[in-house]
């Protein structure tokens, strides 16, 4: 059986230094690191927004997987309440059909690195999409007052119990050197021999730029696969594109324009980079996908690839899907 632990601290300085871990009983099974996005300051995203996916993955590969929480910036205003209503969609997407097996695993040791997906795969119904991020799990049978008051709370009237955790301040590089302590206690604990590292939009920023750090010789080993899903790679890029609109959480995150680091490309990387992006998301469109793809062909050392996928949903709900664990699953099964 496996077993999962959460919440396990890899740092003293804030509670979101912590980490969950699956255990595979596998005699050197290898590993997956998932990393989670929301903009460097969501406090709602979290480790847990790995958990579909890291469950889907285990059921295949039987593989340890670790979710990472990393310190979080400033949330400036309370748009974000401690009320989860996001509906998980994760049944009806279990049953949601996915009919593009279409890599095969020489395509993997080829160094062609053209998008391997046609336009057809795009095509499905879209009852298939979740719609809403804020349906309402509860039946309306029980619906009583007291779960609509809770439901309708704000940050403002949240038990002071919540106030007690301490403040996010978090600036860059604090996220990176989080998310870098992290692989590193997972490393002196466990080994890292054999490692698959994902994340998620501003998460696939940490997995590159801790690939970076790796690369210009911090000392752990190097991921067999990068994965990044809806990522973000440049985040000059980003602001170009969608101007004060993501410049707030980017300068919240790093500060001003002359501090912001320059786009990733992983350079000399040698193992397989997958870049997952889907037609759906609300957030970002495929530019800082494309652009990674450009960069990375130009960059990786011998023996590296860049594969392009299409993924299915919208920006967070993609992870929720039986698509992407069944793409995933092709490209790591035999490396972790
Ligand atoms: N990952 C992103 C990529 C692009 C734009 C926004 C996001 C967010 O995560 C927004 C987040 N939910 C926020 O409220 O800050």
């Amino acid at each position: 059986m496996a077993t999962v632990e959460k919440d396990i601290r890899y740092g003293k300085a804030h509670p979101l230094q912590s980490l969950d871990v699956h255990r595979s009983p596998r005699d050197g099974a290898g590993w997956i690191i998932f990393i989670h996005g929301g903009a460097w300051r969501d406090p709602k995203i979290t480790s847990d927004v790995g958990e579909p996916l890291l469950s889907r993955l285990l059921l295949d590969l039987s593989c340890n997987a670790a979710s990472l929480n990393y310190r979080l910036s400033p949330y400036p205003n309370s748009e974000s309440t401690s009320v989860d209503l996001e509906s998980t969609s994760f049944n009806a997407e279990l049953a949601a059909s996915d009919s593009d097996a279409s890599f095969s695993d020489s395509e993997l040791a080829s160094s062609d690195s053209e998008a391997a997906f046609s336009d057809s795969e795009a095509a499905y119904s879209d009852s298939e999409i979740p719609t809403s991020k804020h349906k309402l799990l509860i039946p309306d049978s029980e619906l009583t007052s007291s779960t609509l008051r809770f439901a309708t709370l704000d940050l403002k009237s949240v038990p002071s119990h919540t106030e007690a955790l301490p403040p996010n301040t978090a600036r860059h590089p604090d996220h990176i050197n989080d998310v870098l302590s992290a692989l590193e206690y997972l490393h002196k604990k466990y080994t890292l021999s054999n490692y698959v590292i994902i994340g998620h939009s501003a998460g696939a920023t940490l997995a590159c730029q801790a690939v970076e750090a790796i690369l210009a010789g911090r000392n752990l080993p190097l991921p067999k696969v990068i994965m990044g899903l809806e990522g973000i790679y440049d985040i000059g890029g980003l602001v170009k594109e969608y101007g004060d609109d993501y410049r707030g959480f980017v300068e919240g995150a790093f500060g001003q324009e002359e501090e912001w680091p320059p786009a990733l490309d992983v350079k000399g990387y040698k193992g397989l980079v997958v870049l997952a992006q889907s037609d759906q998301d609300e957030l970002l469109s495929w530019r800082q996908t494309e652009d990674m793809k450009e960069r990375l062909q130009e960059t990786l050392g011998t023996g590296g690839a860049v594969r392009v996928v299409k993924a299915k949903g919208k920006h967070d709900e993609m992870l929720k899907t039986q698509h992407l664990a069944d793409l995933m699953v092709r490209y790591i099964r035999g490396v972790v």
